[in-house]
């Protein structure tokens, strides 16, 4: 038989179709299946604070398993060659960087990834974006995914802990500030470079920033743009707690399913994707009415591509568009331009512009 007779026989299903299959593809196979070891893997070392004994206020100095042990275990104990086939993984990961020296001694510092992982002077950092991603609750919800085809009247979430996420988080303070730190922590480096780039908020007096959380993302916005002199941070009532003291921002307590309160500019920072796309467009209506004649409404939420290509962007979109059909509601997602654009329509804003400002998140600036 031909080689591509034998190509296409085993496209057809013949009976040794699994034994003739590419070795490339059954490696991407064995790639996928072993997958989790990344994330639990990387989870090992941030709560073994492995970064912080690396990094060491910025020396990065590179350390063997055993060196790291030294500083994370000051009282002894603790197994090396584990914590060394750990690095190597997530060396392979770009997570830290291998320093192989002649006599094959291993030693490890931080890649730019791996910096990232380490507080900063506020006390943030990615970790707990990954921290987050792995609570207990969610872990728990994972395995039922394939029930949000089966049945999408409930999400995986609620099935798994039999309440809501805010339900759960509600009750459960420490787990919350875990979730604060997570937003502040992805938040703060995206604004930082949003403003440098982004200058929608120029001549505006009155921001409305919906979902505000924190208030963090209106604090960098009246520091960068001092003409913004009063900002409303609009939120859930039980998301207010962790609310910061801001000259200036009023924190408000409310539901943007009911109402928004009016401004010049409405800014909503990675909440639409929460939504589902009747209550994004109750959002936009309530927000339409809020503002003035030419007023607008800013979005920066994860956009997706028509195109579904193998990028590390695309890839990271799209699982996370599978992240929140399991945790929040079945039918929240992230979106593609063409379907913010239709969802503005519907709620009465006939422009859209759109700024690409950073891989993962984009602002869409409607204009009423
Ligand atoms: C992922 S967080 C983002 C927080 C902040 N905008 C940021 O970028 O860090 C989404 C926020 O939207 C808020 N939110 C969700 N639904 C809301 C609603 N119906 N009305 C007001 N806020 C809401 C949540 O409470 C949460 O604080």
């Amino acid at each position: 038989m031909g080689e591509v007779q034998e190509v296409v026989e085993m496209k057809k299903g013949g009976k040794n179709r699994i034994a003739r299959c590419e070795s490339k593809a059954r490696l991407a196979i064995l790639e996928l299946a072993h997958m989790m070891s990344v994330p639990m893997s990387l989870m090992a070392v941030i709560n073994l604070k492995v970064p912080e004994a690396i990094w060491q206020d910025g020396s990065n100095t590179p350390l063997s398993a055993a060196q790291i042990l030294d500083i994370i275990r000051p009282s002894g104990g603790g197994d090396a060659e584990n914590l060394q086939r750990l690095l190597r993984l997530l060396s392979s990961y770009d997570i830290f960087l291998e320093h192989l020296s002649s006599t094959a001694q291993r030693k490890y510092s931080l890649t730019d990834v791996g910096i990232s992982l380490v507080d900063d002077d506020q006390g943030l950092s990615y970790a707990y974006y990954m921290l987050q991603h792995h609570q207990d609750a969610l872990m728990r919800a994972w395995p039922l995914v394939g029930e949000a085809v089966e049945d999408s009247t409930t999400e995986p979430f609620v099935k798994a802990n039999q309440e809501s996420a805010i339900e759960y988080y509600t009750k459960r303070p420490e787990e919350m500030k875990l979730i604060h730190k997570c937003f502040s922590g992805i938040s703060i480096p995206f604004m930082r470079e949003m403003l440098q780039v982004y200058d929608g908020f120029q001549g505006v007096e009155t921001v409305v920033d919906v979902g505000g959380n924190s208030g963090v993302s209106l604090r960098m916005i009246m520091d960068k743009y001092p003409n913004v002199r009063k900002g409303i941070n609009y939120d859930l009532p039980q998301m207010l707690s962790h609310a910061l003291h801001i000259p200036g921002v009023t924190h408000v307590g409310g539901n943007a399913f009911e109402s928004v309160p009016p401004g010049d500019a409405i800014f909503i920072r990675w909440a639409i994707l929460g939504w589902t796309d009747e209550e994004t467009k109750l959002v936009f209506q309530n927000c339409y009415k809020a503002l003035p004649e030419y007023g607008k409404l800013i979005v920066c939420d994860p956009v997706l591509p028509e195109q579904t290509d193998k990028s590390s962007s695309t890839k990271t979109l799209l699982s996370g568009d599978v992240f929140i059909m399991t945790m929040h509601t079945t039918k929240s997602k992230h979106r593609t331009e063409q379907q913010f654009k239709q969802l503005g329509i519907s709620a009465g804003f006939p422009r859209l512009r759109v700024f690409y400002t950073d891989s993962y998140f984009t602002v869409l600036e409607f204009q009423k």
